[in-house]
C-alpha cells in the first residue's frame, strides 16, 4: 500500500508550526509525499486564503490525499479550505475532535493555530490523525453525503 500524500501550507503566523509538522510528516512511514505550499510573500496580505485555497484545491483535484494548514488560529485556513468544492476542513486542537473530524465528518483537511497550540500537542494530534480513516459504511456516511448533495445541488439546496 502506498502512503498518504499530504499538502501543507501556512501564513506567517503558522510557518514555524507548519515546518515542524512537515518534518514530522516526512519522517512518518505512513506518508509517501509532503507537498509544501510554503508561505506567501511577506507583502501579500492574502496569505492564508491564497495558500489555504491552493492546498485544498490540490486535495480536491486528487493531487494530495489530505492537508494540514496552519495560520494564527487555524480558522482562516478552515474557512478558506471549505470554500473548495468537495473539501471538509476543520480546526481541531484536541485529540478527540481530530479523530472525529475524520471518523464522523470525513474531513480531509486539518487546520491548526500556530498562536493557539504548542508544537508537541500539535505533533501528537497530527500523528494520531494520520491513523484515522472514514468508514463509508458507517452511520456517519449518510450525514456527510447529505452535505455533499447540498453542495452539489447549490444554489437552492436539497430537501
Ligand atoms: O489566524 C489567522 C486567520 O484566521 C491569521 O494568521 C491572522 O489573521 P489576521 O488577524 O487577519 O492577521
Amino acid at each position: 500500500m502506498t502512503g498518504m500524500r499530504i499538502a501543507v501550507a501556512a501564513d506567517n503566523a503558522g510557518v514555524a508550526l507548519k515546518n515542524t509538522l512537515a518534518d514530522q510528516l516526512r519522517a512518518d512511514e505512513r506518508v509517501s509525499d509532503v507537498t509544501d505550499f510554503g508561505v506567501p510573500d511577506e507583502s501579500d496580505d492574502r496569505a492564508y486564503p491564497l495558500l489555504g485555497l491552493a492546498a485544498a484545491q490540490a486535495v480536491a483535484d486528487g493531487e494530495a490525499d489530505r492537508a494540514v494548514l496552519v495560520c494564527g488560529t487555524g480558522i482562516g485556513m478552515a474557512i478558506s479550505a471549505n470554500k473548495v468544492e468537495g473539501i471538509r476542513a476543520t480546526v481541531a486542537h484536541d485529540s478527540y475532535s481530530a479523530e472525529r473530524s475524520v471518523r464522523s465528518n470525513d474531513c480531509q483537511v486539518l487546520c491548526l493555530g500556530g498562536r493557539v497550540i504548542g508544537p508537541e500537542l500539535a505533533k501528537k494530534i497530527v500523528g494520531e490523525w494520520l491513523g484515522y480513516s472514514f468508514d463509508p459504511s458507517s452511520a456517519s456516511a449518510e450525514k456527510v453525503a447529505h452535505i455533499t448533495e447540498f453542495e452539489q445541488a447549490a444554489p437552492g439546496g436539497v430537501g
